[in-house]
């Protein structure tokens, strides 16, 4: 851990009480993470209606480009590991072609 960016704490009690706020705050991201996964996801019906109608596949891989080119930039932007977050893009990818093949089936 960088030194620089440590917070100094005059006892444990007040370092306790940050990881506690922090991980209350963690809490609440992975709730809003979720429901942003699930409007994502969502989409995925309207998106292979349209796919099936106008006869063009599920998987586009121009458009995951565009999306990854994209990322990386608001990833390094925001100083955070532009491998990781592609990875977890790659994830959203799959998730939303596996529900596209899902309400295909239906
Ligand atoms: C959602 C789509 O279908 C697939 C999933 C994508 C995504 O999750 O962003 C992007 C391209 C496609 O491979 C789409 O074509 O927009």
């Amino acid at each position: 851990m960088n030194k620089d960016n440590i917070t100094i704490f005059k006892n444990k009690s007040e370092a306790q009480s940050l990881l506690n706020e922090s991980r209350l705050e963690i809490d609440k991201i992975d709730e809003n993470l979720i429901e942003l996964f699930a409007r994502r996801t969502a989409l995925s019906k309207n998106i292979v209606s349209a796919k099936k109608y106008i006869n063009v596949p599920i998987y586009d891989k121009n458009r995951e480009k565009e999306i990854q080119n994209k990322i990386k930039n608001l990833a390094n932007d925001k100083n955070i590991d532009e491998n990781i977050i592609l990875k977890i893009m790659n994830l959203l990818f799959d998730l939303n072609k596996f529900q596209q093949e899902k309400f295909l089936e239906e």
